[in-house]
């Protein structure tokens, strides 16, 4: 499926994946690409980071300490946003972003991704956001990530890690989607092990399982969207 179809249908699109670790921002990267090949003005939105790094190219950008996530899609977007409005929210251990905000002594809750929302709604024609980790990311003791995307009515795409145990994290992923009251419109499988024939089993039960479309199969080391 073309991925500029799917933004023409949806302006904003939430990305979500099976785990922390599964590729979501190395497909979001491969989407926001294919976007600007195609003259859509992407923004990709990643409001919450956990775990930052120094970058001494970012030494013109006076911010040389920033997030992996946030530094890939702002290379991914040609710079065309600041990193400040890419990833509003850092914080700097690489940890579960709820429990660094109270290391922190900082409040993250819905009020304040709502301020982070509101602050960047006009930008780009389409807009790509990432979360942090799974579908249920704790924003604190009481509020999820996932309740936020459904309150603002958010599709989404899940990303798969193909890799062994991905079969259960995928169906309880795109189970809970659904159970949020969110829509599912699509999932990319991400061959992060490479495409070995078990791999492709593997992608060729979740596809018979799921509703929702394979919108693309990314291979390790994939370098555009085809
Ligand atoms: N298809 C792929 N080919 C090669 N490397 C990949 C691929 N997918 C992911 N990776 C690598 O795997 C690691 C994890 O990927 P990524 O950072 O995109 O995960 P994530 O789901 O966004 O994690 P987080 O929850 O921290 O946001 C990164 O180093 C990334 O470059
Ligand atoms: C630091 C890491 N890379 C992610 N950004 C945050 C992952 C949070 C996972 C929370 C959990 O479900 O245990
Ligand atoms: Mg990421």
């Amino acid at each position: 499926m073309n991925i500029s179809t799917l933004f023409n249908q949806h302006k904003t699109i939430f990305i979500t994946g099976t785990d922390t670790e599964v590729g979501k921002t190395f497909c979001a990267s491969l989407m926001v690409k294919a976007l600007l090949k195609d003259n859509l003005d992407i923004f990709p939105f990643k409001p919450i980071s956990a775990g930052t790094q120094y970058y001494p190219e970012l030494e013109a950008s006076n911010n040389t300490m920033a997030n992996e996530d946030a530094v890939c899609l702002y290379n991914a977007v040609q710079r065309r946003y600041s990193l400040d409005q890419i990833n509003p929210i850092v914080f700097d251990q690489p940890i579960a972003p709820h429990i660094a905000a109270k290391m922190a002594q900082q409040a993250l809750d819905f009020n304040r991704l709502d301020i982070a929302y509101k602050g960047i709604k006009d930008l780009g024609e389409v807009q790509l956001i990432e979360g942090a980790g799974g579908w249920h990311l704790p924003l604190n003791d009481s509020e999820l990530l996932s309740e936020w995307v459904a309150q603002h009515q958010l599709p989404v795409i899940m990303v798969v890690g193909v890799k062994l145990g991905c079969l259960n994290h995928a169906l309880l992923t795109a189970q809970a989607i659904e159970q949020s009251g969110c829509n599912l419109i699509g999932w990319i499988a991400n061959y992060i092990e490479g495409d070995s024939d078990i791999a492709k089993q593997n992608v060729a039960f979740i596809k018979q399982k799921l509703n929702a479309p394979l919108i693309h199969s990314v291979q390790q080391g994939q370098t555009e969207l085809v």
